[in-house]
């Protein structure tokens, strides 16, 4: 099955349905064995989902749309972006943005080439674990709105695509952590790619623990930013993977409250949807975690006191909007609070950054001893 999967287009792949694609392509995607149809040429709705197995008559005042083929784009800026999108590039950099928090926090000397070179890893495995994890879902993707555009549902990389790109990151950025930085973080990447993309995607379709799954894998990158530097992990290390770990669950339960309708047509097994309750009360419970996290910091002298005292005023609106969220779950207050979470998480990052004096700590001194100004 997965070769098949990998040796043809996107019309076995799909349900028979026509997928809208931005901003005006439209495709018929035909899964019975024949050979699929030529695609829809002329005039579609572009508002319109339709399934079925024949013509269809649409309903509606069509717009005209061009015909499409099913080949990946050749134009090389488009096919950047394309690869840009399977790796998810805004969460990816995110993902490694923690993973530098991790390195610069980690009470060793700072060498700008394995810092260099974990952040290059650790950018070159998430995209590829985000690439197996929408090699693996464009039958799910496509009934959703949020995920229909993806460029494996729209047909502008092909499976094969896919599974070549991932398998090329994958293979360089464990190369480039092993042999250019230490065995500990390859080790850790390598148990992450795989736990994101054969634990946590297969589970979201069976129970609701995948997102407690999938704040192990989001909390993992500073790990190995950790490990990076210091050769080890120490017990601030576990820390900046607890307050990623904690970070998640308003993240995603908040953005998952707006897409329950996808989630459940999708199949998907979501809190938002099966367990409305826990889904708010998690997503607070969570950002006290946070603040509590947060206060050891300085205690396990992962940071200073000046840090705490930075983050608190993030980490007490955090828990407001959680609490707005528990207390009336709406798109409103479910929107600002996954909002805010993209800026709270790059906020506290460079909180960290800022109050580690290690920045001034040149490469290793003779006696390996820090060097500082
Ligand atoms: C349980 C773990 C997580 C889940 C279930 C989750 C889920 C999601 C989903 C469904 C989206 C919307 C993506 C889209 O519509 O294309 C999203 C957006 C995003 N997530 Fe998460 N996420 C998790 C962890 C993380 C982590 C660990 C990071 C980074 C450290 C992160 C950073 C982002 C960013 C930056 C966006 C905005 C992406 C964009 O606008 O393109 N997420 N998340
Ligand atoms: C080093 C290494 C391997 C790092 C991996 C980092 C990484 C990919 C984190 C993603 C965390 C996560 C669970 C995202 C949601 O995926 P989703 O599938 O629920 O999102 P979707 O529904 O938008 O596809």
């Amino acid at each position: 099955m997965f070769a098949l999967k990998l040796h043809t287009n996107l019309a076995v792949l799909q349900p028979q349905k026509y997928v809208r694609c931005l901003p005006s392509i439209n495709y018929y995607v035909n899964t019975s064995n024949t050979k699929p149809s030529p695609p829809v040429v002329g005039t579609v709705n572009l508002d319109h989902e339709i399934s079925n197995g024949s013509n269809v008559s649409l309903p509606h005042k069509p717009k005209q749309v061009p015909a499409w083929r099913p080949t990946p784009s050749t134009d090389s800026s488009n096919l950047i972006n394309h690869y840009l999108k399977l790796s998810k590039v805004r969460l990816t950099t995110l993902v490694v943005i923690t993973s530098m928090a991790g390195y610069a926090v980690a009470p060793a000397p700072f060498e700008w080439s394995t810092f260099t070179l974990c952040a290059l890893g650790t950018g070159l495995l998430s995209g590829a674990a985000n690439s197996v994890n929408q090699f693996h879902e464009v039958p799910f993707d496509s009934q959703m709105s949020r995920t229909k555009n993806r460029v494996l549902v729209c047909g502008r990389l092909t499976p094969l695509h896919s599974m070549l790109f991932a398998a090329g990151t994958s293979i360089t950025g464990l190369g480039i952590l092993y042999y250019g930085v230490n065995g500990l973080t390859a080790s850790l990447g390598l148990a992450n790619l795989i736990l994101y993309t054969s634990i946590y995607t297969p589970m979201k379709r069976i129970s609701i623990l995948n997102t407690w799954v999938g704040s192990i894998v989001g909390a993992i990158p500073p790990l190995m930013g950790w490990s990076a530097c210091a050769g080890t992990l120490g017990p601030g290390a576990w820390l900046m993977a607890a307050l990623l770990y904690s970070w998640q669950f308003p993240h995603f339960n908040a953005l998952s409250w707006n897409l329950r309708p996808d989630y459940s047509r999708a199949g998907y097994r979501m809190m938002a949807v099966t367990e409305p309750m826990l889904c708010k009360k998690v997503a607070l419970r969570h950002t006290v975690a946070l603040q509590a996290i947060s206060m050891l910091a300085p205690v396990l002298d992962t940071t200073n006191w000046w840090f705490l005292l930075e983050v608190t005023p993030l980490n007490v609106y955090f828990i407001y909007l959680a609490y707005k969220f528990y207390e009336d779950a709406s798109s409103s207050t479910s929107r600002k609070l996954f909002r805010f979470s993209l800026l709270h998480l790059p906020l506290m990052m460079i909180l960290f950054l800022v109050n580690k004096k290690k920045w001034f700590v040149f490469e290793k001194t003779d006696n390996s001893e820090e060097q500082s100004l």
